[in-house]
This record gives C-alpha cells, structure tokens and sequence, in this order.
C-alpha cells in the first residue's frame, strides 16, 4: 500500500482533570478522564520514492521543523532503521487542521498520534501499540492516550491509563478565541496541586448515572486560565446555563454534556456570534482503528 487518505485525528475532552501533586523534574501528577469525541483534523499520508519525510500543507504559526506531526514520523523513521537496520520510504503528509491550538483538545498530540499509527501501517513496522504510546510520550504528554484509543481514566502525567465507561451523550463546544499556553498554567504560583487522589469506583459509578450531567470532580487549571484569559471565565460563564459548564485540558474551549443531538442543537442556535461553537458526539474507540 503507498497511501493512508483520510485518517481521522480527533479531539480529545478531559471530562475532569485533577491536579494530585508535582514531581521533582516539575511535571505534575494528574488524574483525568479523557473522552474522544467525533470532531476533528484530518491526515493524508503518501509514501515516496525517496526517504524524505515532508508536510505538504501549510500551518500557519507552526514551522514543519517543529510540527508534532514530522517530529513523530522521523522518531518512528528512525525506530524502524534501528530495528530493521534499513530507512522505511519517506512521506508526504497533508492535514486539514480544524482544531484551534492551544484549545485544550490535544489537537497537536492527537495529530502526531495518527501519524505514529498510520506510519506503523504503512510502514509494516510492527511496533505494539505499548511501544507506539511509550515513543510519543516525549513528544506530548496527550498522545499515549489517543493511541490507546478508548475513553480512558489516565494517572501519573497522563500515561497510565486503564479503560473506563461514560455516557454516550452529545457535547456543546465553544472555542472563546483565545490560544492558552498550557505549560504557562502549570507554572502559576496560583495553581492548587494537592487534590485528593479519588478512587476509580467513585467516579465510574458517577459517570455511568451521570445525575443530569452533572460532572464529576473539576478541572483543577481552570482558576488559573479564568484569571489569566477572561475570555475563557466569559464562556464558562455563558455555557454554565445550559448545564455542568468547564474547561478541556489547560484551555481555552469550553463544554457541557447535553443528552441529545436535539438539545445540542437548540444551545448552539443560541451561543454568542463572537464565538466559535459546534457540537460533538461521545466516541467509544479511536475511529482510525477501523481503517488499520
Ligand atoms: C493538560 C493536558 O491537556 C491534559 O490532557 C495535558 O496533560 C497537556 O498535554 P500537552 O499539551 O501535550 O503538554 P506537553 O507538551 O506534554 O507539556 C507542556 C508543558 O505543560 C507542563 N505539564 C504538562 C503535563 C503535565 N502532566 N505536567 C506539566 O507540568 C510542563 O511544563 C510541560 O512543559
Ligand atoms: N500539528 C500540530 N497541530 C497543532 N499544534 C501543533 C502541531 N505541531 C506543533 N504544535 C504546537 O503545539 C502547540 C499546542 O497545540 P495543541 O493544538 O496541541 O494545543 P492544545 O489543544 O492546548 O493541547 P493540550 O490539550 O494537549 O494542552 C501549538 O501552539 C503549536 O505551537
């Protein structure tokens, strides 16, 4: 096969995201329940004649150089010439980019993540899907999740990850037009690290009845991108009327859960028109699993 079109990279949203402490080299330990939902960017791959690894696509505000998505297929180019002691043909990749940066829906590592698995495809590589998550957690601390690739309950800096089961609801997204840099959050001398770390039945029990969509837990880094980014407090603000209203990672979009496509609906008709919105479905697995 020399080519992979229309691979899906979809966003992510933390349904809770709780800071439980810091580790020495300043990473934070995290509990947080990551949720794919069906809305998101799109790679197409296209092998070449030489060993030349190339973004064919434009991205403004991000050099190819330090692109997500060419830093993952060189890390995995150069596992493969380790293993099999030859370079695997190179690639040309497009994306149709959707997904705001700095939007807190893991948008760069959930491109570099379809990019490690479709290469892992097309390259016949062979790498586990253990060994795929374990080479792109340097790259981003999201994209061991998006290759494990079902709503998970994640631990540690996010890379230890068991499965776990939420609603099948619809989601209102609102993106307040501002771009959050995430390790700026997690450097704040406001941000409270000492949540109590919460057993696993808690919350899957919660999540399973969902009492009127009512959340569980909180995001522990919203305080600090409210106070940093009012446009964020602004949305939260307005969404909250409509249900459990919070932030996605370190910001800035916004969601609620609501129980039908109907209802999703009828709040976006009536979001704001200074901001962005749509709304997503809850998805169980990753949708490239279908194609590999
Ligand atoms: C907050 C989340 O969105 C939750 O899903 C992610 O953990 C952030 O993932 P990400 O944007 O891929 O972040 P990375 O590029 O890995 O890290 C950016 C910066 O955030 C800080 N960071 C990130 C993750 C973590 N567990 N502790 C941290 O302190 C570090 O300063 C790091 O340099
Ligand atoms: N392919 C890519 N797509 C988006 N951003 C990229 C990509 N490659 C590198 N980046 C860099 O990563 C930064 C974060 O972008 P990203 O879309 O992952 O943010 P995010 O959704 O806030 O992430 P998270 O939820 O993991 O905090 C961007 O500002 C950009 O400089």
């Amino acid at each position: 096969m020399n080519s992979l079109k229309n691979c899906p990279a979809p966003a992510k949203l933390n349904l809770f995201l709780h800071v439980n402490g810091r580790r020495a080299d300043g990473y934070h330990l995290l509990q947080t329940v990551f949720q794919l939902i069906d809305h998101g960017d799109t790679l197409h791959f296209d092998l070449r004649d030489d060993d030349r690894i190339r973004r064919v696509t434009d991205l403004p505000g991000v050099p190819e150089e330090s692109d997500l998505i060419i830093r993952a297929a060189r890390l995995l180019q150069a596992e493969v010439l380790r293993r099999q002691g030859a370079l695997p043909r190179g690639v040309d990749i497009a994306i149709d980019k959707v997904l705001p940066m700095g939007g807190g829906l893991g948008g760069g590592s959930s491109d570099a993540a379809t990019t490690l698995m479709a290469l892992n495809y097309l390259w016949q590589a062979g790498l586990s899907k253990e060994e795929l998550m374990a080479l792109g957690l340097p790259l981003g601390a999201d994209i061991p999740f998006f290759i494990f690739g079902e709503t998970a309950f994640a631990e540690g800096v996010g890379e230890a990850m068991r499965p776990v089961r939420a609603p099948d609801c619809w989601y209102v997204v609102i993106e307040p037009g501002v771009a959050v840099p995430t390790a700026a959050i997690f450097c704040s001398e406001h941000l409270t690290r000492d949540t109590p770390v919460v057993i696993i039945t808690d919350f899957s029990s919660h999540l399973e009845k969902q009492n009127g969509f009512k959340g569980f837990g909180k995001n522990d880094l919203q305080q600090v991108a409210t106070k940093l980014f009012p446009p964020v407090a602004e949305a939260i603000e307005w969404l909250g009327a409509y249900g459990d209203a919070r932030m996605t990672g370190s910001g800035a979009c916004v969601f609620c859960a609501v129980a039908t496509e109907e209802e999703a609906d009828a709040v976006l008709a009536k979001v704001p028109a200074r901001w962005k919105s749509w709304k997503a479905k809850a998805l169980d697995r990753h949708p490239i699993i279908a194609k590999l």
